[in-house]
């Protein structure tokens, strides 16, 4: 039990993310590369808050809000949300746990929504994983995932792949230039691409306690 987690505490005053020093990986990589796979394999062994953000844009359309229909028409044709709406998203997520170090999946997928997280959340990551893959191994995987996504069919998946191309590699680079990014082959099993995770996480390990 980590104290100073309730805000009604007198003497803390604040979350326990203050006390810890918080602790952020990006998780990025073209659609279908194993992204929310890994995910859930690094939350098991080290404890991290999963917070994807395509799931928190599908919760808003599921949930009717004031932004939802705008949401679904942008990811039905495979575009990006505005920004501002994506970082409020993952902003309030953030706030609403007392953990202290979470794993940011599928975002930022622009320079733009880059550049509207660290004006409106500022912490840089302390790394970000890259899942590298090829397309058409990206394609297949896609193709045959099976969640009743409304954007997970082939007209989609083209527009998305050029989207990342051109939208979140330049994001990608940015990371690279900066030298936090792990750049880890997607190719192969479950299994064989969580032992690369945990080799990038392993170093991680004081800040993961
Ligand atoms: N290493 C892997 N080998 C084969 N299939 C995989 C692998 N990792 C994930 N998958 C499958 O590929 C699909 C896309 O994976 P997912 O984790 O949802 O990717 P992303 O979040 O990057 O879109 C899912 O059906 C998943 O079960
Ligand atoms: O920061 C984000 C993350 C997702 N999306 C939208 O949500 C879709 C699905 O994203 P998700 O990460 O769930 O897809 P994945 O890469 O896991 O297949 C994307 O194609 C975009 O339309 C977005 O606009 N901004
Ligand atoms: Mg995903």
């Amino acid at each position: 039990m980590e104290v100073g987690t309730d805000a009604t505490s007198p003497l803390q005053g604040g979350s326990s993310s203050k006390e810890k020093q918080r602790f952020k990986a990006f998780v990025l990589g073209g659609p279908g590369s194993g992204k929310g796979t890994q995910c859930a394999k690094i939350v098991e062994t080290y404890g991290l808050t999963h917070l994807s953000a395509g799931d928190l844009l599908r919760n808003e359309i599921s949930s009717n809000s004031e932004n939802g229909s705008m949401i679904l028409e942008l990811i039905k044709v495979g575009k990006i949300v505005p920004s501002e709406v994506t970082v409020k998203l993952i902003q309030n997520a953030i706030n609403s746990t007392n953990n202290h170090k979470f794993l940011i999946d599928g975002f930022p997928r622009t320079e733009e929504n880059r550049l509207a997280y660290e004006r409106i959340i500022g912490e840089d990551p302390n790394l970000v994983l890259f899942f590298d893959c090829p397309e058409e191994v990206m394609m297949d995987r896609i193709l045959h995932r099976n969640e009743g996504r409304v954007d997970d069919n082939d007209e989609t998946v083209k527009t998305r792949l050029k989207v990342f191309k051109e939208l979140s590699l330049p994001v990608i680079h940015h990371y690279s230039e900066k030298g936090i990014l792990h750049t880890i082959n997607a190719v192969g099993t479950e299994d064989e691409i969580f032992k690369k995770v945990r080799a990038v996480f392993s170093a991680y390990e004081p800040m993961l306690r």
